[in-house]
């Protein structure tokens, strides 16, 4: 049976995976946060799971190399370089990457690049996006994710094609872009919609979670499902085969 541990092991999701692998009956090898030492918890563990910062990300995949063990990496707020670090680990390591590790949103993207594919550029695409009043990164990992499968579906960059944070005399609407809009506030565990507007009619694709026991069920099947892998970068649509 796979033991885990876990980085972020106090905040919201450490916890969150800490209870459902209780009632799964996974082994926590241990957890660290903030100056913890996380190369003694590769050392002991099967698979990291990490729910932490973005500033912890290049620490935490050089002890998960130096131990040979593999990583599931849920934190978001991630840059371009961290994108580099990661596809460097995965030359040594199983390392799965995702903003949001729950079956209806990675179900969602799957459904969102097939809408985006079929609609023309007629129809805008505009991300909203809500959750609670601590969240520190915007736009979402989920909302990026999103955006990464709309474009996708469109056959375009996203990264030369979002339109993020519109505030002032922005201009019209540019044809073709992805926009994004982020609310924060209360206790909001993470809501995200994708819309697609056209001239005189609208679709809207939307995931709502009621609680992080949904992403922490998906770190778990991902820690389970990436051990034993080869070296390299994973998906959640591999681990849930959609
Ligand atoms: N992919 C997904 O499905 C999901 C992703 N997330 C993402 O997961 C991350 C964590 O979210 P959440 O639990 O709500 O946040 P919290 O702030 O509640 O928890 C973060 C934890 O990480 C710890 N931490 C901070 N820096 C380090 C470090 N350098 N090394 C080890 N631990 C560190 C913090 O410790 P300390 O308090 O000591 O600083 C804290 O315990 C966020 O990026 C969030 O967006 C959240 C939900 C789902
Ligand atoms: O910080 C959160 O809480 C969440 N973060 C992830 C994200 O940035 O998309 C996933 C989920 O929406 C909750």
């Amino acid at each position: 049976m796979t033991k885990i541990g876990i980085i972020g092991s106090q905040g919201r999701m450490g916890q969150a995976i800490a209870a459902a692998a209780e009632a799964a009956g996974v082994e926590v090898a241990g957890g660290v946060d903030k100056d913890g030492d996380v190369a003694a918890l590769a050392a002991k563990a099967d698979v990291l799971i990490d729910f932490s910062s973005p500033g912890a990300l290049e620490g935490n995949l050089d002890a998960a190399m130096a131990a040979g063990v593999p990583v599931v990496i849920g934190t978001t707020g991630l840059e371009e370089r961290h994108h580099w670090l990661i596809d460097s680990a995965a030359q040594n390591i199983p390392v799965l990457q995702t903003g949001n590790t729950s079956l209806g949103v990675t179900l969602l993207a799957h459904l969102v690049r097939e809408a985006a594919s079929r609609l023309g550029e007629d129809w805008d695409i505009e991300i909203v996006e809500t959750h609670h009043r601590m969240k520190v990164d915007a736009p979402s990992g989920t909302a990026l994710l999103l955006g990464e499968a709309a474009a996708e579906g469109r056959g375009i960059a996203l990264a030369d094609n979002s339109e993020r944070g519109r505030d002032g005399i922005t201009g019209k609407r540019e044809t073709g872009t992805i926009g994004f809009a982020a609310l924060r506030g209360g206790t909001v565990a993470g809501d995200h919609s994708v819309l697609f507007l056209s001239d005189s009619e609208r679709l809207t694709l939307s995931h709502m979670a009621e609680n992080r026991s949904i992403f922490a069920k998906g770190a778990l099947r991902a820690a389970e499902w990436v051990q034993g892998k080869s070296a390299g970068r994973y998906t959640m649509p591999e681990v849930l085969g959609l």
